[in-house]
């Protein structure tokens, strides 16, 4: 067996000129990974959930074998634990222990290598809703790097063709039904022509003519483009059934049957469970594995049966293959993956459009400041004119323009929430990376920023309030300060948590927070000791401070007639010059201390970006920690080609392996196993049962 290995990127990347495709979409075997033969295997994978008392064992030494160009489908009844096989074999079994040992071609699986040359399409589809299924997949391709640009519109028709989205190609991913959904998400998988491809459940919502033609087309795939596909799925009708080559059926966390499709008949006969005639066997086989429905005795039996015999039980192996054969490739290439700057140019571009479409993150955010900003200047209408009686007022006024838009972030933190969920599945697929999604969005988020400024200043303020002109520069720089700090803790609550409320909460906590310790509602000398720290590190001090200045200092008020009722109560020295605005600021600032008659607003506008890139870098660290996050696999036995018989060479992204075919020949009867454990001196295990699905 040749296993050769295209360790140089040059052979295969698309990035010096290789077309993964072909310009007649799917169907060219020159594969972008470089790998034309490879091998998945898992071995006693187990998973636990929760600890102590509430430990619960949900995977039991589950195994498998699936070489390049087969489907292996995973079926069981309802909670079998296929899902939960699927996500400890992409390394994203979160919430509990996965242990086992999952490679590639002999490689340890690792969130690099599933990135370059894997792809996972979960159970539920998250697409763009503001994009359409065609623009969708010619983002992906471009950010793939599938083929040549002139080639990549022929090869996205050529896949919607084949996964009949033809009729909805046009159509925005938020209308898509749900079927069409599921077979954008096949599609954009098809695109990236994985190594190895995991589907969980990619019939659900499907009518069965849908249901058999994707079946068909993924198993052709798997043939034609010499990937590995396992996938989940649920009671299949019997053509989808007899369309896969190789078969799990699973229940309880354990194996029922795995192997070749034509030979599960024959197994259940030959324990006393024949297939009745005109029976769907898929149906027939889960309703005796349903632990649920069925007597849970029947079941352990059918369990326990499988485990004495089946195929590799003992050594010997199913179809002469066991875990430790390598009829493929050796090792992983490594490949050119898409540069920064093109990655960040395609990542803006399609934020770009996603801004201009989506009403409610950006637009209708301008749209509902200026409505709620021109709203509150009528109901302080008469505090537009400079009078001193009106002093307050116009403080009022300061605070509701800026309150209820920076109120209004928590909108942002819901809708980036939903945003983060479909950047980490395709960070998890090696489309994008965390760091880039961050660059992008913050291009161009900071001049709609400004824009915001303008939208809920502009009219409302200048106009209608007539603050005065002089002003309106720092003020506008000082208003988009305040909305970039809102925007930074928006998203950093956005990512904070997975569920959006939470982080709403947490938005809003922050919003009242700042709000009270402002310095207007209560004045920061009357603050009790402790809670002055607000005063210091929550924006609205800041910012109201030198609106007030920018807004009452460049004005000239009336003077003041004696014994009237006012806050701040000045007569004019020269009759008809009227008061100073910046001696009307001083005399306010002995009743509101928040007030001061001295130009702060640069330094405050500085001190307001500081807070915001405070707040930003969190959010980063935490979007590159997010999506770089990975429920390793605990490797319990790791068959090693990295042991005496081959040298393994690991380095940043690329892992090559060197075959001795003189010492392979001398391998032992019982496979040579070495484990990360062993590696650093813990005793590795020895593997007694093999089998190839
Ligand atoms: N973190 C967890 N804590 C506790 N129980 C869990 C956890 N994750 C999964 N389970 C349980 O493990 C079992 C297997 O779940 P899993 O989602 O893998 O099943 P499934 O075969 O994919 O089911 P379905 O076909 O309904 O999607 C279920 O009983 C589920 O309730």
């Amino acid at each position: 067996m040749s296993k050769l290995i295209a360790s140089d990127p040059s052979i295969t990347s698309p990035t010096t000129g290789g077309s993964a495709h072909g310009s007649t979409g799917l169907g060219n075997s020159s594969r972008r990974s470089g790998m034309e033969s490879s091998v998945l295997r898992f071995k006693n994978v187990n998973f636990v959930a929760g600890k102590g008392k509430n430990e619960k064992h949900i995977l039991r030494d589950v195994s498998g074998r699936v070489s390049w160009g087969h489907v292996l489908a995973i079926m069981g009844p309802s909670g079998a634990g296929k899902t939960t096989l699927i996500s400890s074999l992409t390394l994203d079994a979160h919430y509990g222990t996965p242990s086992g040992a999952v490679t590639l071609n002999g490689v340890p699986l690792t969130d690099n290598i599933f990135k370059k040359h894997c792809y996972v399409v979960k159970q539920h589809d998250k697409h763009w809703p503001y994009l359409t299924a065609r623009e969708s997949l010619l983002y992906a391709a471009d950010l793939f790097e599938v083929a040549d640009k002139s080639d990549i519109p022929a090869i996205v028709d050529d896949i919607i063709h084949k996964m009949g989205l033809d009729i909805c190609a046009d159509t925005r991913c938020a209308r898509l039904s749900g079927g069409q959904a599921r077979r954008l998400s096949i599609a954009m998988a098809l695109l990236k022509q994985p190594t190895l491809l995991f589907l969980d459940e990619p019939t659900s919502g499907l009518d069965a003519a849908a249901a058999e033609n994707i079946m068909k087309e993924i198993v052709r795939v798997a043939k034609d483009e010499r990937i590995i596909i396992v996938c989940t799925i649920h009671q299949p009708s019997t053509k989808v059934y007899n369309g896969f080559d190789q078969l799990m059926i699973m229940s309880k966390g354990r194996e029922v049957f795995a192997g070749d499709v034509a030979d599960s008949i024959p197994y259940f006969e030959s324990i006393g469970h024949p297939c009745p005639p005109d029976t769907n066997p898929a149906e027939y086989f889960l309703d005796l594995a349903n632990a649920d429905f069925s007597d849970d005795k029947a079941v352990e039996y059918l369990l326990d049966t499988w485990e004495e015999r089946k195929p590799g039980a003992g050594h010997s192996s199913h179809h002469g293959k066991s875990w430790d054969d390598d009829d493929g490739q050796e090792g992983v290439t490594s490949y050119a993956g898409t540069s920064f700057f093109k990655e960040m140019g395609i990542m803006m571009k399609r934020h770009a459009t996603l801004i201009i479409r989506d009403p409610i993150l950006y637009l209708g955010r301008c749209a509902a400041g200026l409505l709620a900003n021109i709203f509150f200047a009528f109901v302080y209408w008469n505090a537009r004119v400079y009078e001193q009686e009106q002093v307050l007022n116009k403080m009022w006024v300061i605070i509701w323009f800026s309150g209820v838009i920076t109120n209004m972030a928590v909108v942002a933190v819901y809708a980036l929430n939903d945003e983060f969920k479909s950047i980490v599945r395709e960070a998890k697929n090696g489309m994008v990376t965390g760091f880039t999604y961050v660059m992008a969005k913050n291009v161009l988020t900071l001049p709609f920023i400004l824009l915001l400024s303008v939208c809920c200043l502009g009219i409302p303020g200048f106009v209608i309030m007539d603050f005065p002109a002089e002003g309106a520069k720092m003020y506008f720089f000082l208003f988009a300060a305040m909305l970039f700090v809102f925007e930074s803790v928006s998203e950093f609550f956005s990512i904070l948590f997975d569920d959006p409320i939470l982080g709403m909460l947490q938005l809003m906590n922050f919003w009242f927070a700042s709000f009270l310790f402002g310095g207007f509602v209560i004045p920061l000398d009357d603050m009790y000791y402790p809670w002055t720290i607000f005063y210091y590190i929550m924006p609205f001090s800041y910012f109201v401070r030198s609106a007030l200045y920018e807004t009452l200092s460049h004005a000239t008020f009336a003077t003041c007639e004696v014994g009237t009722q006012s806050a701040v109560c000045i007569q004019e020295e020269t009759p008809g010059a009227g008061v100073p605005g910046i001696e009307v600021l001083r005399a306010f600032e002995r009743v509101m201390p928040i007030a001061e008659a001295e130009d702060n607003t640069v330094r405050d506008t500085l001190i307001l970006i500081g807070i915001g890139l405070a707040f930003k870098l969190l959010y980063t660290v935490g979007v590159i920690l997010k999506t770089r996050r990975v429920a390793k696999i605990q490797q319990t036995a790791v068959h090693s080609y990295t042991s005496s018989s081959k040298k393994s060479n690991v380095s940043s992204g690329s892992i090559k392996s060197k075959k001795n075919v003189a010492t392979r020949t001398q391998k032992p009867m019982i496979p040579d196993v070495v484990s990360s454990q062993a590696a650093v001196g813990l005793p590795a295990e020895v593997y007694s049962q093999e089998i190839e699905v």
